[in-house]
């Protein structure tokens, strides 16, 4: 690496390890990590910095152990990213998605639970829909366990970008509610903060955790 990339990288790091954003989105993957939802580097984050600009989880970290300079810049101009400062996480696509679909989304997490990994694959239909939990309020805009709450389920595939157009076509159609699952891949959650995205987190883990055991204790999905 010549002298001007090596300090161009070494101020980044500083930069980095000063950054609020950074230092809580850390953090906040330290306590996901506790939770035993991003096991073996699954998962990914990310925190937006501008409209066009966030910092994500750089591909491959373990992600309950990072550092603010495991997270990388990256800047999008509709389907095209620009990530300078390293390799960001595989699913960075579908975060500058999100990003783009609602210029008020804060954060955005990617998690790999058992629960949500197993219950996406047992629901075969493209949309599962809570209703009679009180934790449904967890949701932003939820007001009621009566309400019927769906939440999205996309097929997995390697290809992300064509994921991204599938999430953004059904948000044309559909309400997304702060949630999707990938089947047999894990959950994204998103939130218009750092707290937020992570009641959001929180609150559908136990909306799948609960469904999951409902359907073992009675058979009936
Ligand atoms: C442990 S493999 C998981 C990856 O394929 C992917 O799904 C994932 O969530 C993490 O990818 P990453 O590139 O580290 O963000
Ligand atoms: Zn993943």
């Amino acid at each position: 690496m010549s002298q001007s990339g090596l300090i161009t990288m070494n101020h980044m790091t500083h930069i980095q390890q000063l950054n609020p954003n950074a230092v809580a989105l850390c953090s906040l993957g330290r306590w996901i990590a506790s939770r035993h939802w991003v096991p073996a580097t699954g998962g990914n984050f990310s925190i937006r910095q501008d409209e066009n600009t966030a910092l994500v989880t750089a591909s491959g970290r373990d992600k309950g152990e990072l550092s603010p300079q495991d997270l990388l810049p990256v800047s999008w101009q509709q389907e095209e990213l620009f990530s300078p400062l390293g390799k960001p996480s595989a699913e960075t696509a579908l975060h500058a998605q999100l990003y783009q679909l609602d210029p008020a989304i804060k954060v955005v997490l990617h998690t790999h639970s058992v629960a949500a990994t197993v219950f996406s694959r047992i629901i075969s239909t493209e949309q599962y829909f809570f209703s009679g939990y009180e934790m449904q309020k967890a949701i932003t805009g939820v007001t009621s366990h009566e309400q019927s709450l769906p939440l999205a389920i996309f097929d997995n595939t390697q290809n992300i970008p064509a994921l991204a157009q599938q999430v953004k076509h059904c948000w044309q159609t559909k309400p997304l509610n702060f949630g999707l699952l990938v089947r047999g891949h894990g959950l994204y959650v998103w939130g218009y903060s750092l707290e937020q995205a992570k009641r959001h987190l929180e609150g559908w883990e136990f909306l799948i955790n609960c469904e999951l055991e409902r359907i073992k204790l009675t058979g009936k999905p």
